[in-house]
């Protein structure tokens, strides 16, 4: 394995292989964690008369993948608005690396590290693949919107910027489609192009809305790996997801939320049995053991036998190192 391409130590703790427990103390809802990126406190939103959000303390784990999992209208993509600054509480405050940001907007929350997809992709159809990921240099500190679309205003930023996006292009396999326009690409590519855009501010918090739904099988596998390399680079991954399955290979933590409030919190394997979370999918009295491993493999042989998928399954290594470009001596645009 080459020095680029090892997996990220902190403190000598390998990401990847780290099995020290998560919860500091006891796991149950609103547990401490040994090591919190997001300490959120006493959020609350409501819409008319329904509490969409009313979670009193939860923490999320650093160099960790956690799944926020719950049924619909469980108040996940609204937990998600506030902490990201595209919606504002009734009450409440969170930090975000010991920074206060509540009331902060998600451009100033990007720079500070922390990016987000969406639900419904946001890649901007009538801008080519590369225009879009220049967009998502366009958060990093320093950059403007307008500068991010037209060249030769840069100098040698936007090489490096050029240089970057490249890199995670080929990573995300999405290289030979860089001059096409985002409307012509699949809905799986179009997730693939928005999780690759938002590594242009090499976030320490990556959250994903929902990231496998309206996805082809073919790109699943695709997808999962790549969440799970955004770990292996040091990274922390929060996102939402319904599919029980896809949250139990790919998770180190889950959070479940109903009506508004955190139910259950732990391992996967541990919250998936919890009577709390199977009441409050599917209603009481059913005896299902939500982590059954079928989905999964009914995937991997749709995978095998899919001709189309283009997508590799390998671990795709780094995806958003420190780029050096060799004779660059212009920085900034001077
Ligand atoms: N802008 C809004 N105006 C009115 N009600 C809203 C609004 N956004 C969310 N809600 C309500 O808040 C509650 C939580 O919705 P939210 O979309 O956060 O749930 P969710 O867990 O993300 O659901 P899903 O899995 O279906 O996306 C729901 O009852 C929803 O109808």
């Amino acid at each position: 394995m080459s020095e680029q391409n090892a997996v990220p130590k902190h403190e000598g703790v390998d990401f990847m292989t780290d099995t020290r427990p998560i919860a500091a103390d006891e796991t149950g809802p609103g547990c401490k964690k040994r090591d919190p990126i997001v300490v959120a406190e006493n959020i609350s939103r409501s819409f008319g008369g329904i509490n969409a959000v009313d979670v009193e303390y939860l923490e999320i784990p650093r160099h960790k993948i956690t799944a926020l999992i719950g049924p619909n209208g469980a108040g996940k993509t609204t937990l998600f608005n506030l902490l990201t600054g595209f919606d504002n509480p009734n009450s409440g405050k969170w930090q975000f690396e010991g920074h206060n940001i509540a009331g902060v907007s998600s451009y100033k929350l990007a720079r500070l590290g922390m990016v987000r997809t969406f639900q419904l992709t946001k890649v901007m159809g009538k801008l080519t693949v590369m225009e879009n990921m220049r967009l998502g240099a366009a958060d990093q500190p320093g950059e403007r919107l307008s500068k991010a679309l037209f060249k030769g205003i840069w100098g040698g930023r936007e090489k490096e910027i050029t240089a970057q996006a490249d890199v995670l292009l080929e990573k995300f396999k999405l290289d030979a489609k860089k001059n096409d326009y985002a409307a012509s690409l699949s809905g799986g590519q179009r997730k693939l192009l928005e999780m690759a855009r938002s590594l242009m501010v090499r976030p320490k918090l990556v959250m994903l809305d929902e990231p496998m739904a309206g996805v082809n099988p073919a790109l699943t596998q695709s997808l999962l790996d790549h969440i799970k390399n955004l770990k292996s680079e040091g990274m922390t991954v929060l996102f939402v997801e319904h599919d029980m399955n896809m949250v139990r290979h790919i998770a180190d933590w889950v959070v479940v939320m109903a009506e508004g409030k955190i139910v259950a919190e732990g391992p996967p394997a541990d919250v998936m049995k919890n009577p709390a979370v199977i009441d409050a999918y599917l209603g009481a009295h059913h005896d299902v053991d939500l982590g059954d491993a079928e989905g999964i493999k009914e995937l991997e042989a749709e995978l095998e036998a899919d001709e189309e998928s283009i997508v590799g399954t390998e671990n795709a290594g780094i995806i958003a190192p420190e780029i050096v470009v060799s004779g660059l001596e212009e920085k900034d645009g001077k």
